[in-house]
């Protein structure tokens, strides 16, 4: 099911399936709750999400995606870690695709990486994405973390879903080499905090417009590390109209239906993919 992204057609991929529906899980990470409490918690919203074809959760929750200094500790294996058990049984149990966001990653090397875990229905491990543009500058993740160096697009029986996670979303250049890989639809699970929030909607819908495809935009909600998040979940269709958005910073699900023929109608009526020079 894991495909590192390949060169394949330019405006398209295969078409599996004519809907997709998701259910984006706005989690909130606070400091106040443990982590495993917290696991616990969102395996319990996946569970309740039995009627979707993908349930996403956000970036970097079980820790918080800003919660540096707990990092090292916090730090776990991608594929049989306690977040990989927990949300493996999860996805089983409620029979969905399920994007369980992203973890802190200790690598067998002891690198650490911002690493997105992806599970089929029967629970096995269907992909792994780490995070490829560190945010924090000379700070953070950016300095903590190490980069992942390839794209990763999964085979989702719907349609090819490409991997990106909160601040790739400012770099356009990843999503074009998705879309080349087949991408239909793009799942962005994200940290992002609330002073930059007109930022995250703008770039979500931007990635959607350019690439004409879904963007599945699934924030976290609450405030840790003294950062307050955006929340802001938004799915966005390959028009860039926005088919649902939390209205604020709660924790809330978000749902939609993706009607992936709509991909094909836009990229062969409005041809724009096809007229690209670089
Ligand atoms: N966790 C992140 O990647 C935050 C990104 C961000 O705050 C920004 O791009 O602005």
């Amino acid at each position: 099911m894991l495909c590192p992204s390949a060169p394949s057609e330019r405006d398209g991929g295969t078409v599996h399936g004519s809907s997709l529906r998701a259910a984006l899980i706005q989690l909130r990470v606070d400091p106040d709750e443990p982590v495993a409490d917290r696991r616990e918690r969102a395996a319990r919203m996946v569970r309740e999400q039995s009627a979707a074809d993908l349930v996403v959760l956000p970036e970097g929750w079980p820790v918080g995606a800003f919660s540096f200094d707990r990092f090292e500790d916090e730090a776990e294996p991608a594929a049989d870690g306690p977040t990989a058990a927990a949300m493996s049984a999860a996805a089983r149990d409620a029979d969905v695709w399920l994007h369980a966001g992203s973890v802190v990653e200790r690598a067998p090397g002891g690198e650490l990486f911002n690493t997105s875990l992806v599970f089929a229905p029967d629970g096995s491990l269907a992909a792994t994405y780490r995070k490829i543009h560190r945010f924090g500058f000379d700070r953070g993740e950016a300095t903590l973390m190490a980069a992942g160096t390839e794209t990763v697009t999964v085979d989702h029986p719907a349609a090819v879903i490409g991997l990106a996670t909160c601040y790739d979303l400012r770099f356009p250049e990843q999503f074009r080499s998705l879309v080349d890989a087949g991408s239909r639809v793009f799942v962005v699970p994200a940290g992002w905090p609330r002073a930059r929030a007109g930022h995250w909607s703008l770039l979500a819908r931007a990635r959607a417009v350019e690439n004409q495809a879904y963007v599945l935009a699934c924030g976290t909600s609450g405030s840790h590390a003294g950062v307050p998040m955006a929340g802001r979940s938004a799915i966005i269709d390959p028009w860039g109209d926005v088919l649902a958005e939390a209205e604020d910073a709660e924790e809330q699900v978000l749902t939609a239906t993706l009607d992936l023929a709509e991909v094909a109608r836009i990229r062969d009526t409005f041809p724009a993919l096809k007229d690209r020079v670089l």
